[in-house]
């Protein structure tokens, strides 16, 4: 993770253009860690068959080659080109290589319909919408077309309201103030009641920044008056917040990882050498079930979390292995995999 010091400057935007030379549109797709925002990309992308739809995911932390193995068996071969944008903090990278990086994929693939780039969990989506912003004045093949922003709604209501260490931004906050459009996403997990507070505190943030579309001149300008919030950069990575990866081969039986996903998401029961208990918000990963033959897909958020067979089959010799990443607190990534290890218990490790 990066230091961020340099950040870009704002510059005012120009018009749009349209007709032929028309630039290509980006959708910024933001949402708290787990809240549906690769669940919307793909509902997206099955539904729009007739358009090219480019998409860009920003990866946190060093689990990008899992994140790209989780989203290509989600989608299948729906997705057009993968564009890793390493780093969890966009506003120091992105604005480097990013545009460069579209650009380039648009050399060799061919000019999109669309851009769809769905930051990490812990974004601020202000900094990733400068990106365009400040490359819109250098003459850019690409615009910002909106944010939309996906809240959890079983968790949102907690993301919004945890308090943040002193000089850091509570990002899913930041997410909705910046919202064109906010969607409350899981709402089969919450009751009319906590839904209506959720819809009314989620209200009550977005009309802190309302006034700015009062003088609405264009899209651009909106967004100017709106990063104007956001300018005065503090630091916004919350640095207890920790991302685990690690690949640990064999098999294990369904009993055992059942057991180890409980003992860490409901009984917290694993503590770092501090012996302050893991909080683990994000937990995803692809593992080798014993019995069978397909890979299976762990997907958890705060303590629920569910296990899939993926459509892929493991290949006769494919080594079998177990690939995971935890993002959370007070998480130790040596102490996480000897547990992982030893709940495959000897007689279940499978070479
Ligand atoms: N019950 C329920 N679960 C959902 C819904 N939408 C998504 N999920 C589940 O929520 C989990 C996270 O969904 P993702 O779409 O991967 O969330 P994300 O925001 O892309 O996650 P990160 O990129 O890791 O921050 C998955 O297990 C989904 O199946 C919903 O409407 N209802
Ligand atoms: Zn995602």
């Amino acid at each position: 993770m990066e230091e961020e010091d340099e950040c870009p400057e704002l510059v005012p935007i120009k018009e749009k253009p349209t007709g032929p030379t028309a630039q290509i549109p980006v959708t910024i797709i933001t949402g708290y860690l787990g809240a549906g925002k690769t669940t919307l990309l793909n509902y997206i992308l099955t539904e729009q068959h007739n358009k090219r739809i480019a998409v860009i995911l920003n990866e946190f932390g060093e689990g990008s080659a899992l994140e790209k193995s989780l989203a290509v068996s989600q989608a299948g071969e729906l997705y057009e080109e993968w564009l890793e944008l390493r780093n969890g903090c966009l506003c120091c990278s992105v604005k480097d290589n990013g545009l460069k990086a579209i650009e380039n994929l648009m050399e060799k693939k061919g000019k999109f319909d669309y851009i769809l780039l769905e930051t990490t969990g812990l974004a601020d989506p202000g900094a990733v919408a400068s990106m365009f912003w400040v490359d819109a004045e250098l003459g850019s093949d690409v615009y910002l077309d909106g944010i939309v922003t996906v809240i959890d709604a079983k968790y949102g209501m907690q993301h919004l309201t945890e308090e943040k260490p002193e000089g850091l931004i509570n990002e899913a906050e930041r997410q909705i103030a910046l919202a064109d459009l906010t969607i409350i996403n899981k709402t089969d997990l919450v009751n009319e009641s906590e839904l209506v507070e959720l819809r009314d505190t989620v209200r009550v943030d977005l009309s802190q920044v309302l006034d700015l579309h009062s003088f609405d001149i264009s899209d651009g300008v909106r967004l100017a008056e709106k990063l104007q919030l956001v300018k005065t950069h503090k630091p916004h990575l919350d640095k207890s917040m920790l991302t685990i990866t690690f690949e640990v081969p064999g098999s294990l039986s369904e009993d055992l990882l059942n057991i180890f996903i409980q003992n860490l998401l409901w009984e917290k029961t694993f503590k770092n050498k501090a012996g302050l208990a893991m909080t683990v918000i994000r937990l995803k990963g692809i593992l080798s079930v014993q019995q069978k033959q397909k890979k299976v897909m762990l997907q958890g958020v705060h303590e629920l979390y569910e296990l899939d067979e993926t459509p892929e089959f493991w290949a006769d010799h494919e080594p079998r292995i177990n690939r995971l990443v935890f993002i959370g607190r007070n998480l130790d990534g040596e102490i996480l995999k000897k547990e992982f290890i030893s709940a495959m218990s000897n007689k279940d490790r499978v070479e």
